[in-house]
């Protein structure tokens, strides 16, 4: 059992690995005089003593509770904040932001809020991006629009430049809301920064859509992609249910995970075939995929797959490791593909199929967030805000047994998190299925 401790540091969740993140300072000065020497020493435990944890019966690891703290390290009249979105859209960013500049602006009096726009394309003057400037008036509204009101981008950006960048605009906080690519990205800017022995906190908020993010067990606009998901399942069903033999196929996000098809097949359970990267599958013979959707039409007349983007990436000899602009595999169309390959074997066999192919990805991807996606961006936004105003630096917020808590980054983007095929959805979300080659190794 976990026992829930009140320290100068602020409410801290002590456990046998807990996990506290770094603050500035570490050096001791005036500003740091209030930690605790116990909070020192855990900072030192390593991903592989969380990771050995994880494997043990037993609790948990546990990590710093999230929240506000009693010392406050920055001078707020003084301070000056940057808020950046990287990396693809995210049902939820507009919220995260409004609850940043909201949360600086009210609980702590904060009056200098940057917006970087397009990613870190923002801080290379090169681009010639200028800043937006954030309070409260200019985030009004945001909540009904999708996407991001900054703008993102992919593609690797200086790291020096970046820093430069903060030290010139004279930034005591940074938030930076992206995916893996994104947090890898900022643990360089937090160790240049701490190079450069500069009093700049950087704190993440982790963001992907397909729900991949290690050691976060739930990752904002997930739960609304799944909502928009089962939609599409049912106009695939409908479509399906209407015509003989009629197979209705849906292509959904998911490039190494398929942690939104198989939730998505689980909310709308007319669906037949779950298709995801974790999940090894042939095409062809007594036990592919085709001979048993054939099996599936001659009971039942019609049939319902999910196909996420990133599964039966096998078929495609010539992948041949293309690469986006951040570093990301470049995936073939595996909903075309198997639309061509049924439509193919049963044409072969002289069977009638009728398929009906929806993709609704980037239609899904851009929506503003749902309510519950919105009360969780509302407090992950908020506690990023706490974090970085106590001095915490290198910390992710995530959210751990049902607490928001600081994450250390590096922990964050060691590995991936996948679907375990042989466990339960819900508690496969801390098990993975071997070390993925991360993107980026640089
Ligand atoms: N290892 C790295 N070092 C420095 N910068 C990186 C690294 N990996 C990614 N980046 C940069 O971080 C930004 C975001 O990365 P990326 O495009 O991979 O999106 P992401 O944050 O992983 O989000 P998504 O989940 O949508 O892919 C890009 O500008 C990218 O170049
Ligand atoms: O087309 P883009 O913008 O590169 O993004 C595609 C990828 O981004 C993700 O949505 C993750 O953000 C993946 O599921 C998807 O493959």
């Amino acid at each position: 059992m976990h026992h829930i401790e009140i320290t100068d540091t602020g409410i801290t969740e002590i456990g046998k690995a807990s996990v506290t993140s770094p603050l500035l300072n570490g050096d001791g000065t005036s500003h740091q005089s209030f930690i605790e020497e116990k909070d020192r020493v855990l900072v030192n435990i390593r991903l592989e003593e969380i990771e050995a944890d994880l494997q043990k019966e037993g609790p948990l690891a546990s990590f710093e509770l999230a929240g506000p703290r009693r010392k406050i390290y920055f001078d707020s009249s003084k301070l000056r904040c940057a808020l950046v979105t990287c990396g693809g859209l995210c049902p939820g960013l507009n919220d995260i932001i409004r609850s940043i500049v909201l949360e600086l602006y009210y609980h702590y009096g904060v009056r200098t809020i940057y917006g970087m726009r397009y990613g870190l394309q923002g801080f290379i003057p090169k681009y010639g991006h200028d800043v937006m400037d954030l309070e409260p008036a200019s985030v009004a509204g945001i909540l009904d629009r999708g996407g991001s009101i900054l703008g993102s981008s992919r593609g690797p950006q200086e790291i020096g430049e970046i820093v430069d960048c903060l030290e010139r605009m004279n930034i005591g906080i940074l938030f930076m809301v992206g995916g893996d690519g994104t947090l890898r990205a900022a643990v360089k800017i937090a160790d240049e920064i701490l190079q450069r022995n500069l009093k700049i906190s950087v704190v993440g908020i982790p963001k992907t859509i397909d729900n991949d993010i290690y050691m976060i067990s739930r990752s904002f606009g997930f739960e609304t992609a799944v909502d928009v998901s089962t939609q599409a399942i049912i106009g695939a069903h409908n479509e399906a249910a209407g015509y003989p033999n009629g197979i209705g196929l849906i292509k959904l996000m998911g490039r190494h995970s398929g942690f939104i098809a198989a939730t998505a097949a689980l909310a709308q359970q007319d669906v037949n075939f779950v298709l995801i990267p974790e999940v090894d599958f042939d095409l062809e013979g007594p036990n592919g995929f085709l001979a048993a959707l054939e099996k599936r039409l001659a009971l039942r007349g019609h049939a319902v797959i999910v196909v996420a983007e990133g599964a039966g990436q096998k078929f495609f000899e010539n992948n041949g490791g293309e690469t986006d602009e951040s570093g990301n595999i470049r995936l073939s169309d595996i909903g075309i593909y198997l639309k061509g390959a049924m439509a193919k074997y049963f044409k072969g066999k002289g069977i009638e199929v009728n398929i009906k192919y929806i993709d609704p990805s980037y239609m899904i991807r851009s929506l503003p967030a749902n309510a519950n996606d919105s009360v969780f961006c509302g407090f992950l936004g908020r506690n990023a805000v706490h974090a970085g105003m106590a001095g915490k630096t290198k910390v992710v917020i995530g959210r751990w047994n049902n607490h928001f808590v600081h994450i250390p980054m590096e922990a964050a983007t060691s590995r991936r998190k996948q679907v375990s095929p042989t466990g339960e959805l819900w508690s496969a979300v801390m098990e993975t299925t071997g070390q993925l080659p991360m993107k980026n190794p640089a």
